[in-house]
């Protein structure tokens, strides 16, 4: 599955605990993440991960667009909801996007930990028909 791994500057040290805990899941997935979330991860875990822009410099836009083009299986984003953001905007778009196109979106660690655990059981197998469906 292609795994995007987003976070707020308050919450990369969650999203880099997550990955150090899951890592052994993730490794088996193709890993995308916005700029600077991504050199975090790889730096703390050594996993391959394939790094778009800084967020505030369209990181969030580029991810939407994979995701238009059914490109991306699960969004694992976890937000900041106490600090204001200048691309607010490009963040309700990925959000609205992955409404569109029935993406699964987590924008927490709570809800991280059972969406992996439901990836590591092979509950997002749906996403292969609707792949081969395309
Ligand atoms: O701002 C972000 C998501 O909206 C994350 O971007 P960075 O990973 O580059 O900090």
């Amino acid at each position: 599955m292609k795994i995007a791994l987003i976070a707020h500057d308050e919450k990369k040290d969650d999203m880099v605990n997550f990955t150090i805990a899951y890592s052994n899941i993730l490794k088996q997935h193709e890993l995308f993440a916005t700029g600077t979330t991504g050199t975090r991860i790889s730096e703390a875990t050594g996993l391959s991960i394939a790094r778009f822009k800084s967020g505030p410099l369209g990181g969030d836009q580029q991810i939407g667009a994979k995701i238009a083009e059914n490109e991306m299986d699960l969004i694992i984003f976890f937000r900041d909801p106490l600090t204001a953001q200048p691309h607010e905007p490009d963040i309700s778009a990925l959000m609205r996007l992955s409404d569109v196109y029935q993406i699964p979106l987590v924008t927490n660690t709570g809800g991280a930990e059972v969406m992996i655990r439901a990836l590591d059981a092979g509950f997002f197998d749906w996403r292969n028909i609707v792949k081969e469906k395309k």
